[in-house]
């Protein structure tokens, strides 16, 4: 995926890394790939979709912005909770700048306060070294304000107040409009430090491209059996092979249960054949190419099939 060598960076040339956090389903994956210009991160209806750290980057004529996007928070109240939790601390430690987004069509919420605790408490570690150095609010959904300018004053000043109580930049903006998005980069490039190429320019993702094919397939199998498949069902790349004609790739779909595994088949085997082509046209943009996908299903008992695929998502598992 290295396409080019990395070339020494201008002077005046900034560069550093971005988390960008926040509630599931506010829009983090959404923004990502908007910023970006590519499909590098699956997106949903469903909340936690997004399961691991994907880094998106993004290289201007000013600055090379590395995105760390990461699963979803919200309050441990159980196992998984935490690991999402302890995930996000992670991720956040060693970053240089902290892109906090909300669902900035509703007014703040526990959630949201919850992780913006989280937040102005790391800031408050006496280890600087791995502390960033600024945090940007960021409002997303613009394009869903509500129409009542009442209504929306109400929203702007429950994010304002927060923003002014902890010294954080704020921008609106929506991630599936693109409305507001180059203000973010505007305001992100100031807070970066001169800096060199992290990577090459034309790069846009750390990830190879087998793990990228996987996610395409959870997306499709997320997005068309809706809440009836839980998000324990794991994506593993048996094959894939590359030929001047066409890739060949064969995956295989991991459910708990017997029934799941009806669901994600369907009545003859139509759900199956109808998330394979969705996720065979996405592989063919991906690559530029031909792709033919065989998908097979199994089930695996819970107990294994969570920790395995936790673990090999790269969740650090509390004993
Ligand atoms: N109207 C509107 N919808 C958006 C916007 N950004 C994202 N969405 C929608 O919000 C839903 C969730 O988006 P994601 O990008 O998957 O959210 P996420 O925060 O990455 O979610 P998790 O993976 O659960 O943490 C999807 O249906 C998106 O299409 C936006 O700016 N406006």
């Amino acid at each position: 995926m290295y396409s080019s060598p990395i070339p020494v960076a201008p002077d005046g040339f900034r560069s550093g890394f971005v988390a960008i956090i926040g509630r599931p389903n506010v829009g983090k994956s959404t923004l990502m790939n908007a910023l970006v210009g590519q499909k590098v991160a699956i997106t949903s209806p469903v909340a936690q979709t997004t399961r691991n750290r994907l880094r998106g980057i993004l290289t201007t004529d000013a600055a090379q912005f590395i995105f760390v996007d990461t699963p979803g928070i919200h309050k441990p109240h159980h196992e998984l909770g935490k690991v999402l939790v302890s995930n996000a601390r992670g991720a956040v430690q060693s970053v240089d700048v902290v892109l906090l987004v909300v669902d900035g069509s509703v007014p703040l919420g526990r959630g949201d306060q919850f992780i913006a605790d989280f937040v102005a408490d790391l800031l408050r570690s006496p280890q600087k070294d791995q502390t960033p150095r600024s945090v940007i609010l960021g409002l997303n959904k613009l394009d869903q304000q509500p129409s009542d300018p009442q209504e929306q004053g109400a929203i702007a000043a429950s994010y304002q107040a927060l923003a002014q109580e902890q010294g954080w930049g704020l921008v609106s903006f929506s991630a599936l409009t693109g409305a507001g998005t180059e203000e973010l980069l505007t305001q992100l490039t100031q807070r970066l430090e001169t800096g060199p190429y992290y990577y090459p320019p034309d790069l846009v993702t750390d990830q190879p491209e087998r793990f990228i094919m996987g996610e395409l397939i959870r997306e499709q199998i997320l997005l068309l059996t809706r809440q009836e498949v839980p998000h324990s069902v794991a994506v593993v790349m048996d094959r894939v092979e590359e030929s001047p004609q066409r890739t060949y790739v064969l995956a295989t779909v991991y459910v708990e249960r017997d029934s799941q595994k009806g669901i994600v088949i369907g009545k003859r085997g139509q759900m199956l054949k109808q998330i394979g082509s969705a996720a065979r046209l996405q592989m063919q943009k991906l690559i530029d190419g031909k792709v033919h996908l065989e998908l097979f299903v199994k089930v695996q008992p819970k107990w294994r099939q969570s920790r395995h695929s936790l673990e090999d998502l790269g969740y650090r598992l509390e004993k």
